[in-house]
């Protein structure tokens, strides 16, 4: 009773959404929206809302809404905070400068190269300027931010200026560039949507595959982390949209006509840019994922981290996690991972990456400015969604091993667990808008059914870890997940 009076009830439905004010952009044209990382210190979940075996927090789906719509709309996708503070943007406009103070060697652009004329003022800002703009500490966007439609829109759909391949990272990979400067990371159709990754390939050696770069998009945005950069399916010509208009002469020397008439290129990088691995359009289409690209890191600066859990990356070698079991309680002193969120951050990874199968996370980077209290950002998912016919319960070493997950995250898993919102339907349903969906579902039945087991098994090993704390309740360990998410300012 004392619990139930101290807290307010997260589970009443929000009042709209008005909880989030579109309406009043601050002087930087920013929206004040929850941030999820703040979210929930203030708010409380006790046994009568959370509930022993069920779960009372879910609304009912009214008929004719959908389940992506009523996910959304949901009081755990809603959590109002409090406005972001001046300092916890991750970038700054600068004041107007007075026409009589401009240097005279003011920059023009030059619209005859197939760039627009740049006028920005605040409300004629492009999507992907907006997108910079509202990276803050806590999250790429927020979670109803009207700007992320129009972004992929223009991804999808605008001209392109220039394709020029990106330095870095072993496999193909382009930096596309738009007439109003917007960039993107392209990623090209290495693989069928029914082919299973080869059991024989080691993690290593996998292929990065466009639809995993799109789903994970999806997925994350539906885990409600918000902490991938939003990414796009699109057809590309090959030969309009990047031998016509690129400027890489070493790109340009690798495109081909195959012995069917297709047009294909390799590229130049470490793995798979050969002949043998060509990628191919049909005779000139071709299927990319389309990132788009964060601030350039002459803006923003990233800081690279070493996963604690990364794998060998040897055929022979383990790695010291594999084989000791206590491997958690020395991370959990080491800092970061000793204050904090950043551990709870990490298990979030750690479940987005076991729930589409990416043994790939070698590294995550963070925005430098906001030091080690701030998000991860959930970059490079190309080699997810490789088999879903197996699981990779190694993935989930971290979970099991640590036993703690961020309170509104399990909150959100139990939600996607039940029969009204459902991980498989939301993620078909928010798949489905990508404009690649006509030409093959993103992901294939078996990809999304695979969805729903894996995530039965995150919360089964939540239970374990429950079960395991002797002599402690249910209702106990929620406490003291409360506890320490209290302690840790965050969730
Ligand atoms: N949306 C993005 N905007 C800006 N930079 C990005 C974006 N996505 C990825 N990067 C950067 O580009 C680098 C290479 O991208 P990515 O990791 O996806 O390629 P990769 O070929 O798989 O690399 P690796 O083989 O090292 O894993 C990343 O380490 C990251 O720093
Ligand atoms: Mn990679």
């Amino acid at each position: 009773l004392v619990s139930f009076s101290a807290y307010q009830q997260p589970c009443d439905p929000p009042t709209g959404t008005k909880q989030m004010d579109f309406s009043n952009p601050d002087a930087k044209g920013h929206l004040h929206m929850p941030s999820p990382s703040q979210e929930t210190s203030k708010v409380g979940f006790d046994d009568q809302t959370v509930g022993r075996h069920g779960v009372s927090m879910a609304g009912p789906v009214e008929s004719g809404r959908s389940k992506l719509e009523a996910l959304f709309s949901h009081p755990l996708y809603n959590i109002p905070s409090p406005p972001v503070s001046e300092e916890d943007w991750l970038l700054k406009v600068k004041p107007k400068v007075k026409v009589s103070e401009r240097s005279s060697q003011i920059w023009v652009s030059d619209n005859q190269d197939g760039y627009e004329d740049t006028q920005w003022t605040g409300d004629n800002q492009p999507p992907w300027l907006r997108f910079h703009l509202n990276i803050s500490r806590w999250q790429l966007y927020a979670p109803h931010d009207p700007n992320i439609e129009p972004l992929l829109q223009q991804l999808a759909t605008h001209r392109v200026v220039s394709a020029v391949q990106k330095s870095g990272g072993t496999q193909l990979k382009l930096v596309m560039t738009f007439p109003n400067y917007g960039q993107a990371m392209l990623k090209p159709m290495k693989q069928e949507r029914d082919e299973e990754t080869n059991y024989n390939l080691y993690y290593f050696s996998d292929f990065e595959r466009h639809n995993a770069e799109i789903a994970a998009f999806h997925l994350d945005r539906i885990l409600g982390y918000r902490r991938i950069p939003p990414v796009v399916g699109r057809l590309v010509d090959v030969v309009k949209e990047i031998k016509d208009v690129t400027t890489d002469r070493k790109l340009a020397r690798t495109f081909f006509t195959s012995p069917v008439g297709n047009v294909c290129f390799y590229g130049l990088c470490s793995y798979y840019c050969s002949t043998e691995h060509a990628v191919c359009g049909r005779p000139t289409a071709l299927e990319v994922s389309l990132a788009v690209m964060l601030p350039d890191l002459s803006l923003a600066t990233r800081r690279t981290w070493r996963s604690p859990w990364r794998r060998s990356y040897s055929r022979s070698k383990l790695a010291k996690w594999e084989t000791d079991p206590d491997y958690c309680s020395a991370v959990k002193k080491t800092p970061p991972y000793d204050k904090g969120t950043r551990l709870v951050d990490f298990i979030d990874m750690v479940i987005l990456d076991f729930l589409m199968s990416n043994m790939d996370r070698h590294h995550y980077e963070t925005f430098e400015k906001f030091g080690n209290n701030t998000f991860l950002l959930h970059l490079d998912n190309g080699r997810a969604f490789g088999r879903h016919s197996k699981d990779e319960p190694s993935i989930l070493v971290p979970l099991e091993q640590c036993c703690r997950i961020r309170r509104s995250t399990w909150l959100r898993l139990r939600l996607l667990s039940q029969a009204q919102y459902q991980l498989s339907d939301v993620m078909r349903e928010s798949l489905s808008h990508d404009p690649l969906a006509s030409v093959a579902p993103l992901l294939s039945e078996p990809h999304l059914a695979a969805l729903d087991r894996r995530l039965a098994t995150v919360l089964q090993t939540v239970s374990r870890c429950q079960e395991r704390q002797t002599g402690v309740g249910v209702s106990d360990f929620i406490k003291i997940c409360l506890l320490q998410n209290q302690a840790g300012s965050q969730h």
